[in-house]
């Protein structure tokens, strides 16, 4: 075994949350008085953790023009979305194939798991419980865990620090730019997935070590001590 840390993302990397995060922020955009949108759409504006959804929806586009918003209106908007998500619960969100049983292997492998999602941490333990992983990771951080979130590695350099692994004894593995970037950043080697939400763009563009389209082919790939 050449690695020692198996950082992972959460949405679009271990399960497909987009049903949810879509009702969640079509709620809020009705209970504005707002129109709604597809939920192809709102799969392209995940990534950059819920105030940026909840931002991106309230102006239609995935760029939202400095001063489009007032901090008043974004932030009512967000606790608005947070009451929805809340209540809607991952009523809609499941697993990616093979992940249940490629995490496990993994895991009883010997690998250190940990998660690093920009989803905010408040939501994360519950989607975990009802997987049964929330036993799996030795760390999790949320978008809001620390004053950054990845793209800077700054999550995942405090991952390493609290267990007291070197970043490249590490690697980070995600379906969006923000994972790739956020491990180059941190000099870690990177996996991407083809199958998540990297707004329309193939994860390959961003030149991780290597990229898959299935999970169970990563855990092959990694069980292989490919690097
Ligand atoms: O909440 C988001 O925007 C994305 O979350 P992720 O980092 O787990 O993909
Ligand atoms: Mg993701």
């Amino acid at each position: 075994m050449n690695k020692q840390l198996l950082i992972f993302d959460f949405d679009g990397t271990l399960i497909d949350s987009v049903p949810d995060l879509a009702d969640a922020t079509n709620a809020m955009l009705t209970t504005l008085g707002k129109d709604t949108y597809p939920i192809e759409t709102i799969r392209n504006w995940i990534g950059n953790g819920s105030r940026m959804l909840v931002e991106r929806a309230l102006v239609g586009d995935i760029t939202v023009p400095e001063g489009a918003l007032t901090k008043a209106e974004a932030d009512h908007a967000e606790q608005i979305f947070f009451e929805a998500y809340t209540k809607i619960g991952g009523s809609k969100t499941v697993a990616y194939p093979d992940v249940d049983s490629g995490l496990k292997q993994l895991h009883a492998a010997g690998y250190t798991l940990a998660l690093v999602t920009n989803k905010p941490i408040r939501f994360v333990p519950k989607i975990l419980e009802s997987f049964g992983w929330q036993d799996l990771f030795s760390e999790v951080m949320g978008g809001d865990s620390l004053s950054t979130k990845k793209p800077d590695p700054a999550p995942l350099l405090h991952v390493c620090t609290q267990l007291g692994i070197t970043p490249d004894q590490a690697i980070m593995i995600g379906d969006s730019r923000n994972d790739i970037l956020a491990g180059q950043n941190a000099n870690m080697d990177t996996l991407g997935l083809s199958y998540g939400y990297n707004y329309g763009q193939d994860i390959r563009e961003l030149g991780p070590t290597e990229a898959f389209d299935h999970f169970t082919d990563l855990v092959t790939w990694i069980m292989k001590d490919n690097i």
